[in-house]
């Protein structure tokens, strides 16, 4: 049965002007926004604040529920844009928790003023509705954000010996055959003896790590390099990242370790099983798509990851945040095959991984949209505390304390985002 769409009650009023460059974009959420939002890579992308609309779903109905909602908000909405880019115009900004079970459920959220850049054209969207006509807000620079005076780092739901001994545990799973992979994750909780400010991570993370996508969404704020999908005028492309190694900072060390990296059979077999994952997810979409033979080496500040990049032709009109749906979870996340590697997790992680592995991202009215893999990230759990996670793909060839260096490296970016060490 299909119920009617839910009322966005009132309807949306959305007006998108172009304006001139703003300069940093992270400095102008003021310093009281309600709800920040971001998604920047490179200096384009978007910030926002305000609540103009938003919905919190849960359990395994929790993408097709914000998809009806969202469906429903695009009908009433009135839009008038000047700038036909991506970001412009009417978006929903969203993040969805890794497990159905998961009291995070997902969230999606359309910010009442959204400030964007795209190459050299800037923009300003207002939303409001038809009794609280969208308002034109001065675009200031902040007073800036200050750093948190960090006060504990302790291990989360595991100490270092346990979750090493719970990837040993993995480790003894997937070479009796019970599955190939499973990516096994950690949490460590930073506490601020001051209110965590997320400007001051985004500014940090976006300046540190340019080519990653910088997110805060509902207090879920990271650094992802990898995006589950983006749908684009009827194009998809996803970035598939699995195989890890950890940079020295010595140049010429890095490129040897790079060409290692791009030999290891432990990595290329980690690498496969999150490529073949999204291949099979998109193509039931896909008129044509293009999966490369071999991965590229991705060179990140901290780490370094084989990565492929997938495109394909959609022959339906599915939006991208269902298109992020069938994708999760991948193999980069989850495991091969996925529903054994989603219970044995559940069974050795020992906790709620929250957002963290999950799509977090953006799409307009037309569907179209991007959705990286909430990684490299922590969440607020009170204004001075966030919760840290990072994971690891554990296959038959894995060592569990090599599992452990991975993960110390994957969770550098937001340790230095915080002040707490690298
Ligand atoms: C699960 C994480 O990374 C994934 C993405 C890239 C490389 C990975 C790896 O080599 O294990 C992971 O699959 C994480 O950063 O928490």
């Amino acid at each position: 049965m299909t119920l009617p769409l839910p009322q966005s009650d009132p309807a949306l009023v959305v007006r998108s002007t172009r304006i001139q460059d703003p300069g940093d974009l992270v400095s102008l959420i003021p310093d009281d926004a309600e709800a920040p939002v971001s998604w920047l890579r490179d200096g384009d992308g978007f910030v926002g604040w305000g609540t103009a609309a938003a919905i919190q779903t849960h359990g395994t109905a929790r993408f097709d529920d914000a998809e009806r909602w969202w469906s429903g908000v695009v009908r009433d909405a009135v839009v008038r844009s000047e700038v036909d880019l991506p970001g412009a115009g009417l978006i929903a900004v969203g993040s969805f928790a890794f497990a159905a079970a998961s009291p995070a459920g997902g969230v999606l959220h359309v910010p009442e003023t959204v400030v964007g850049r795209h190459h050299d054209v800037c923009w300003l969207t207002t939303v409001g509705t038809a009794a609280h006509l969208p308002t034109t807000p001065a675009l200031a620079a902040g007073s800036g954000a200050d750093a948190p005076v960090i006060a504990d780092v302790r291990d989360g739901a595991l100490s270092d010996n346990q979750w090493t001994e719970a990837v040993g545990a993995a480790v003894e799973r997937i070479q009796s055959g019970a599955l190939d992979k499973v990516v096994m994750a950690r949490d460590v909780v930073v506490t601020s003896s001051t209110d965590i400010d997320p400007r001051h991570i985004l500014r940090n993370l976006s300046g540190a790590y340019p080519n990653t996508w910088t997110y805060s969404v509902d207090g879920l704020i990271g650094a992802t390099p990898e995006m589950l999908v983006r749908r684009q005028k009827g194009l998809v492309t996803s970035r598939v990242l699995a195989g890890t190694i950890r940079r020295t900072g010595d140049d010429e060390h890095d490129l040897a370790l790079a060409a290692s990296l791009a030999r290891s059979s432990k990595d290329l077999e980690e690498h496969e099983y999150a490529v073949r994952s999204v291949a099979d997810a998109l193509s039931p979409h896909c008129s044509s798509m293009n999966v490369p033979e071999s991965p590229f080496v991705l060179h990140l500040p901290n780490v370094m990851h084989l990565a492929t990049d997938v495109a394909g032709v959609l022959h339906e009109d599915v939006s991208s945040l269902t298109l992020a749906a069938s994708l999760h979870p991948s193999a980069a996340v989850c495991g091969t095959p996925t529903l054994a590697a989603r219970d044995l997790i559940a069974e050795l992680e020992q906790m709620d991984r929250g957002r963290y592995a999950g799509p977090v991202g953006w799409l307009d009215a037309t569907g179209d949209g991007e959705w990286g893999i909430a990684l490299r990230c922590g969440a607020l759990e009170s204004p001075s505390q966030i919760r840290l996670f990072a994971g690891c793909g554990i296959v038959a060839g894995s060592e569990p304390a090599a599992e452990l260096s991975e993960s110390d490296a994957k969770l550098v970016p937001m340790r230095q985002a915080l002040g707490c060490g690298s």
